[in-house]
């Protein structure tokens, strides 16, 4: 089965040209003023439109109030939204019955009894992200966290592989993990924010290929 590929954290039209000729299946939009990745409404916008009809466009949200998510949804226009912080079940179900799009939770993956706990999202979300646990960030790190616990995980619905994921790592992970989707954002990166042409078109082959 072919691996999806997601580049998180784009913020500039040079990087999602990069990241759409290279094949990733989902861009990724930061919407949290913390991260170096931060994009305003309307550079999102903007992003938004080069990638449309050629990947899923992610927005990605960190404990949103309400009025915020959908002033984001209602710019953006995304195909997936995705909560990084700390929502709960309740919030990502309500979300995801009113909106037309998909909606996935990141998770960060610390121990066996976080990857049992996940199974609360059943029916709340369309896929899970399992992440390194939040740092200095809720995500964007550059950390790994054990792959050796998604070994015998039994999968209750879709779900993606994040954190710490390089051009250089990204084949063992899927052959070690057997992800559906992998997603990165430093790993394709020169500096924190600042995307490499050359990385994301290596780490979308090293997927591809692996
Ligand atoms: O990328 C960020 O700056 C960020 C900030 C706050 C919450 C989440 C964030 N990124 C989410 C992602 O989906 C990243 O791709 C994922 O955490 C993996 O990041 P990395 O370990 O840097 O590849």
């Amino acid at each position: 089965m072919t691996t999806q590929i997601k580049i998180c954290g784009i913020s500039t039209a040079e990087t999602m040209a990069a990241a759409l000729d290279a094949g990733a299946t989902h861009v990724g939009l930061v919407h949290f003023e913390p991260s170096p990745r931060h994009v305003s409404l309307a550079d999102a916008s903007r992003l938004r439109a080069l990638a449309r009809g050629r990947a899923k466009v992610v927005l990605l949200l960190v404990n949103a109030e309400i009025e915020l998510t959908s002033a984001a949804i209602e710019a953006i226009k995304p195909e997936v939204i995705q909560f990084h912080g700390s929502e709960t079940p309740e919030w990502t179900g309500l979300v995801r019955d009113k909106l037309n799009m998909e909606v996935w939770k990141a998770l960060g993956v610390k121990d066996k009894p976080t990857l049992a706990k996940s199974e609360r999202f059943l029916g709340k979300v369309d896929r899970l992200l399992f992440d390194a646990p939040a740092t200095a960030l809720p995500g964007g790190n550059g950390t790994s966290f054990d792959w050796s616990l998604m070994a015998d995980h039994e999968h209750q619905m879709p779900w993606g592989l994040a954190g710490g994921l390089t051009p250089d790592n990204v084949a063992d992970a899927i052959r070690q993990t057997g992800a559906p989707l992998v997603d990165t954002s430093s790993g394709v990166e020169s500096a924190p924010g600042v995307k490499d042409i050359g990385k994301i078109a290596a780490f979308c082959n090293a997927a591809r290929n692996a």
